[in-house]
């Protein structure tokens, strides 16, 4: 991770106080302003804060509303009777919103509402702190190892593989949303890839289309002459999962009175196998994915809303594949050296095709119309005809919007230009712009990075 200018300039870093009774929310917290130079305290309730205030009194406080004993509001008033100035920015569920509005007017500078956009987070420190953000600009936080076969090129997942890297290595649980076929369970494996878990397994548990009961055994394990067939004992994934972690795949879909049973064990990290009359502690890092809308859900009261705040403490959403079109060629080109036993491109036409196609079934639709071409292509080059009928007519009712269209002229650009191995004048002679036209073009597509 980088380190701020302006924290370089001054040569003292901010010290931020960290207010949550989670220490997995306070690693994060602390983790990701420590990757800009910041000095973080912890304090684990409000008690211990205003202890610490006292001795060594911080530049600003990050506090939880919902503390165990004194919540955050109830503390607002003493922090101000030692510190009157100190910036403190409340972070508070959506819950308890009403009354982090009403401490905003008693004195609180800002409140954030969980779950946690950590740009938006950045911007509220940094705007409490006064540091000008021009100070910040630009920086990106560097990525850890990724797998060969794990490609992207679009400015979106760079981003979410940014907040990825951020929160991987705290023990937070972590919520991946996403239209379907998008690659949720790819993000959930560099999630574990990347925390210090990953020399034990990841373990995924797939919650849609069982039934409670069966769920319950599958998850917690049981023991032997619980129910009718249970011949032995069994471990359960959450046990398997011990040391590693447990993807919670399709979390959406777990039957609603599963729920406080799989919160139970997310907050006191112990499971009771069915039939048995003792706790099990885990070990466990929880990492869940749903395609569905969750706070929908919520409101049809099909969803808990504790669990949800409980499991989605960071935003993290993955783009559908139709809002980061720079990735289609990437991954159509590695799916073609995936499936084709010899090297094979795609033609200009198949490429444009596969560029303005809407791509509801996001990364698995591409991934099966390659696999369909490829078997399809006789010769080395993938034609439209080779494509779904779908695809290779062209958008029909949904032409993409302007903002989209941006994004096709800016991925046509830079495949054409792989294409021509970067080559710009044959670049611009086969995109039927000058080359002229076509250097102001790129000089756009840099200066959005
Ligand atoms: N960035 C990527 N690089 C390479 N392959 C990818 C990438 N993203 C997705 N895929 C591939 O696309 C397919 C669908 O991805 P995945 O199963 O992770 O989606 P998902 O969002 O979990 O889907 P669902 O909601 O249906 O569970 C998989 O074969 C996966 O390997």
């Amino acid at each position: 991770m980088t380190s701020n200018a302006s924290l370089k300039r001054d040569s003292k870093s901010p010290v931020l106080m960290v207010v949550d009774d989670e220490p997995s929310q306070r690693k994060l917290i602390g983790g990701f302003f420590e990757g800009f130079g910041f000095t973080i305290l912890e304090a684990e309730s409000a008690e211990t804060m205003l202890e610490t205030l006292a001795q060594q009194p911080p530049d600003m406080i990050l506090l939880d509303v919902r503390l165990p004993a004194m919540s955050g509001i109830e503390a607002l008033p003493k922090i101000r009777e030692l510190l009157p100035t100190i910036p403190v920015v409340l972070i508070t569920a959506y819950a308890d919103l009403r009354q982090a509005v009403a401490a905003v007017k008693n004195g609180a500078d800002d409140y954030l509402s969980k779950p946690i956009d950590l740009e938006e987070l950045k911007v509220a420190v940094y705007d409490a702190l006064a540091i000008p953000s021009s100070d910040d600009a630009p920086h990106t936080i560097a990525l850890p190892n990724l797998p060969a076969d794990f490609i992207f090129e679009s400015r979106a997942m760079r981003q979410l593989l940014e907040t990825v890297a951020v929160v991987a290595p705290s023990e937070a649980p972590i919520l991946i949303q996403g239209p379907s076929g998008s690659g949720k369970e790819g993000i959930a494996q560099l999630i574990h890839a990347w925390s210090s878990r990953a020399s034990h397994p990841i373990i995924t548990a797939n919650c849609a289309g069982l039934s409670s009961t069966l769920i319950e055994s599958e998850l917690f394990g049981h023991v032997k002459g619980a129910f009718t067939g249970a011949s032995e004992d069994r471990k359960g994934l959450f046990r398997t999962a011990h040391g590693g972690s447990l993807f919670l795949d399709e979390v959406g879909e777990m039957p609603l009175e599963m729920q406080p049973k799989l919160l139970r064990a997310l907050e006191a990290s112990e499971v009771t196998p069915v039939g048995g009359d003792r706790t099990v502690a885990i070990d466990t890092r929880f990492i869940a994915a749903t395609n569905r809308n969750l706070v929908d859900e919520i409101q049809e009261g099909r969803f808990r809303e504790d669990l949800f705040y409980r499991l989605n403490v960071v935003e993290l959403i993955v783009p559908a594949l139709a809002d980061r079109r720079e990735d289609i060629i990437p991954l159509a080109r590695y799916f073609a050296s995936q499936f084709a036993n010899r090297q094979v491109r795609m033609s200009p036409q198949a490429s444009r095709a596969m560029l303005t196609h809407s791509w509801t079934g996001n990364v698995r639709e591409l991934r099966n119309a390659i696999q369909r071409a490829c078997l399809l292509c006789q010769g080395d080059v993938i034609l439209p005809e080779h494509l779904p009928s779908n695809i290779a007519s062209g958008p029909t009712s949904d032409l993409p919007d302007v903002g989209r269209l941006s994004q096709v002229e800016r991925a046509t650009i830079v495949a054409t230009l792989r294409e021509c191995d970067g080559n710009r004048t044959q670049a611009a002679k086969q995109l039927g712009i000058s080359r002229r036209a076509l250097i102001y073009k790129l000089h756009d597509i840099e200066g959005e990075h």
